[in-house]
């Protein structure tokens, strides 16, 4: 399943299915698709307010914010709403956390993949194993099988490649294809909207007048928008956007990127040749903590990312969602989402940090996980703003 979707194809095979699958990401199909993220975010704050009830105590907010980008990515690249937010026994979020668990004895198996594919696919061995890839193939060819049968649509992902197949030009796509692409948004867009909605989350606690100015924002944008926040109501929110930006600079959620060279390169400036064939690793942590790049890195400071100062950031240093061709096609839905997510938090809950808050800076990392996380997890008081 992961050989056919975006993450695992290459060369025309990957530019021919990235083709196809950018239009899901354009403008007016994210207008679409605001009102589910809408509605997922809105079960989030019911979880919270449940939770805030029942006990008056931190929150582990990374684990509750998996169960977010779980529903979040049921809903709109399943097509299947699942509720993992207040289920915790929810079979898609557990398979889930089953595919992306990459500690102990699968941790090997992932390095496999990583340094030596072919041997491992000659040993045999597979990524993911079969009893949940019928998991997801059963979950997708359901609903293919269901909006086929019944002639319905719905604003998801899906249905933007049940077009494409359905359309003028009649694209050989078939559903195996379908649900490996939803497979790759899973694998792409579950830890990586948690990780971002975390350290979101976490910076707005340590800096109580950062998150007091983006919800006044956000209230601002909201009143003006009959009390919603839709696509268009997110283009509004320019200093949460700034947040976000230096959010996901100083806690980038893939510290590191990769790259094949596909023909060998010269730099005589530094006296230095790659070979073709050569794997090269893109350090993104280290250009958005380098102080050449960005002065007091480790000052947490929205304020870089001014429409003015932005354009005194050196190209290819600032690297949250990869660069060229292969960058992330979910770029512009993760930021929707966090918009909208956050949104909703901010109107209604209080972001405190507690004694368990990591509150080192730079930041202790845990090593006990594969997951970029601080030393001890991530927690929060979160309180109800009407009861403070
Ligand atoms: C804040 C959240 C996210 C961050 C920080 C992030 C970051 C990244 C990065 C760094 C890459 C590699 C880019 C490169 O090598 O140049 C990537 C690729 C990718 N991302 Fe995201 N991502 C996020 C959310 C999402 C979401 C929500 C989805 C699903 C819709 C998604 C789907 C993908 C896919 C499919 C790829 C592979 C693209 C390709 O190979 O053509 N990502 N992402």
């Amino acid at each position: 399943m992961l050989g056919r979707s975006l993450l695992g194809l290459q060369d025309e095979e990957w530019r021919e299915m990235r083709h196809h699958l950018s239009p899901a990401f354009t403008g007016s199909k994210l207008r679409g698709m605001s009102g589910l993220i809408e509605s997922t975010c809105e079960k989030f704050n019911e979880f919270l307010a449940k939770r805030v009830d029942q006990a008056d105590e931190p929150l582990d907010i990374y684990n509750s914010f998996r169960r977010l980008a779980a529903d979040l990515i049921a809903t709109i690249a399943f097509g299947a709403p699942s509720d993992s937010i207040s289920d915790p026994e929810s079979e898609f979020y557990k398979n889930g956390l089953t595919i992306t668990d990459f500690s102990g004895k699968r941790a090997p198996i992932m390095m496999g993949f990583l340094l030596a594919p072919s041997l491992m696919k000659w040993l045999g061995i597979s990524f993911i194993q079969q009893r949940l890839t019928d998991f997801f193939t059963s979950k997708i060819f359901g609903v293919i099988k269901y909006r086929e049968e019944n002639n319905k649509t719905r604003a998801d992902m899906i249905q933007l490649l049940l077009d494409v197949r359905s359309g003028d030009q009649k694209k050989d796509i078939s559903n195996m294809d379908i649900t490996s692409q939803a497979f790759s948004f899973f694998l792409g867009g579950f830890d990586t909207m948690a990780t971002a909605f975390s350290f979101v989350s976490h910076c707005l606690a340590l800096h109580p007048e950062v998150q007091a100015k983006v919800r006044e924002e956000v209230k601002e944008v909201m009143s003006k928008h009959d009390n919603k926040m839709d696509y268009e109501a997110t283009k509004e929110l320019l200093y949460m956007d700034m947040v976000i930006s230096e959010v996901l600079r100083l806690y980038p959620v893939a510290p590191m990127l990769d790259r094949l060279c596909g023909s060998t390169v010269s730099f005589p400036e530094f006296d230095l040749t790659i070979e073709k064939g050569t794997s090269v690793i893109i350090p993104v942590y280290g250009l958005h903590t380098d102080p050449d790049y960005f002065p007091d890195p480790f000052k947490f400071d929205p304020e870089r990312f001014t429409e003015e100062n932005k354009k005194n950031i050196k190209s290819f240093t600032y690297l949250p969602f990869g660069e060229g061709p292969r960058n992330c096609i979910g770029k512009r839905f993760a930021l929707l989402e966090l918009k909208i997510g956050l949104s909703k938090i901010l109107n209604e809950y209080q972001l405190e940090v507690c004694e368990k808050t990591n509150v080192t800076n730079p930041l202790v990392y845990t090593t006990s996980s594969s997951l970029v996380q601080p030393e001890g997890g991530f927690w929060l008081n979160v309180k109800p703003l009407n009861k403070q």
